[in-house]
């Protein structure tokens, strides 16, 4: 990726008051370099069992090199911060040394060169699993691992996995937490209760609802049906005591932000409940592109994941984005997008970074979706399908 950004500047990169239009930030993705060691974030809402997880993969005898973060990062008291590999089922402890001790912080420098310095004295590692404390927001942490160019780094982002423990989310997410008192304070102050638990399953790739043998079958399916109206695009796995059925698939290999499967895109779009009144899942469609349209895209995608400036349409079927109260704030993006001359172009995103890949250079595969038309999936805030979909035609067909 070429991602065009300040260096010294925090990961959410451009204030909407600085629009940089003259830079191509819908960057290309570079050459993938094939020792590159993928990381796979594991966040989930206190007590949802990722230490328990953590220690089943420990001494799982998985035949894998897997180093495993333990310690939370982000509890900025510790300057140093273990790590555990694990092969074959020994464990052999480490400790990273991080320059103020939180990996959000430092992790551009020391945190990342611990970690490849460690690969260098101990033979690189097939996997990272990264444990963050149970309030962290993974939007914040995943673009540092995914936008890498300026680290010069060897690790990936594979995917983000969310365990919900499945007797207490439905509470988690209706219920204020104390953390949101500090931190929620500006970007969320209106609308509808926007929770850590939402954050978190909203950023989700896979999540493992755990505990589910504290709940009955009813209300399992309850926790299913909000799990997939805020995040359609996660797969969902229940678990006991986080034993997950597999590592690959669930844990690692997910390509969760290289690849995007015409399958996950479908089943997105199937058209899902609106349950939870704080986040959703919204697919918009576009018909075959051109690489004109294809670049008109790229502003439109600028305007409303940078600025969140948006386009009011009053004429959109007497929708608007403005008469819904608030603009949309998008967390995840994805897409399969057709183009006229053949192809698949993939589009994947966190927060405000995003970016277009070839779907024939990650090894994807270049069937579209169902049907002739390209799909892009927006999780998020305040999306309101009809004013989308008809600023999105307007701006990209128009
Ligand atoms: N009944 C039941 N208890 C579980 C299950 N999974 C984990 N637990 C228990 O739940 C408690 C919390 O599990 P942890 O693995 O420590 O959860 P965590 O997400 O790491 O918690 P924090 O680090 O505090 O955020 C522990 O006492 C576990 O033994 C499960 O499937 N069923
Ligand atoms: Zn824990």
């Amino acid at each position: 990726m070429d991602m065009e950004f300040d260096d010294d500047g925090p990961p959410m990169l451009v204030a909407a008051d600085q629009p940089n239009d003259t830079e191509n930030l819908s960057a290309e993705v570079d050459d993938m370099n094939l020792t590159r060691v993928p990381i796979t974030i594991i966040t989930g809402y206190l007590g949802a069992g990722k230490t328990t997880l953590m220690n089943y993969i420990l001494n799982e005898r998985h035949g894998k090199k897997i180093a495993v973060i333990l310690n939370e990062f982000g509890d900025s008291a510790d300057i140093e911060k273990s790590l555990t590999v694990s092969q074959e089922g020994q464990q052999v402890e480490e400790w990273l040394e991080l320059a103020n001790g939180c990996l959000c912080c430092s992790v551009k420098d020391t945190g990342v060169s611990a970690i490849e310095s460690l690969m260098e004295k101990r033979g690189a590692f097939d996997y990272i699993l990264l444990e963050t404390t149970g309030l962290a927001d993974p939007g914040n942490l995943a673009p540092l691992f995914w936008v890498d160019d300026g680290l010069g780094s060897t690790i990936y982002l594979d995917g983000i996995v969310t365990l919900v423990d499945a007797k207490n989310i439905i509470r988690c997410l209706s219920e204020p937490t104390p953390s949101e008192a500090q931190t929620d304070g500006t970007e969320h102050a209106h609308g509808p209760h926007l929770s850590t638990a939402h954050l978190q399953i909203s950023h989700a790739d896979v999540i493992v609802i755990n505990k589910a043998d504290l709940v009955s079958e009813a209300e399992l399916d309850q926790v299913k049906a909000r799990i997939s109206s805020i995040n359609a695009l996660a797969k969902i796995h229940v678990t006991e005591h986080s034993k997950v059925p597999a590592l690959e698939g669930v844990l690692l290999d997910l390509h969760a932000y290289d690849k995007v499967d015409a399958d996950s895109i479908d089943f997105a779009s199937k058209g899902h409940s609106h349950l939870d009144p704080a986040i959703s899942t919204t697919t918009l469609t576009l018909p075959p592109l051109s690489s004109a349209q294809l670049d008109k895209l790229d502003t439109f995608l600028r305007n409303i994941l940078w600025t969140r400036f948006f386009i009011s349409h009053p004429d959109a079927e007497g929708v608007s984005v403005e008469s819904a109260g608030s603009r949309p704030e998008i967390h995840r993006t994805k897409g399969r997008l057709v183009m006229q001359e053949g192809g698949v172009k993939l589009l994947q995103g966190v927060r405000e970074v995003f970016e277009f890949i070839d779907a024939a250079d990650v090894g994807a595969s270049n069937e579209k979706s169902s049907s002739d038309k390209g799909k892009i999936v927006f999780i998020g805030r305040n999306l309101v399908p009809a004013a989308l979909q008809k600023s999105l035609e307007d701006a990209v067909l128009g």
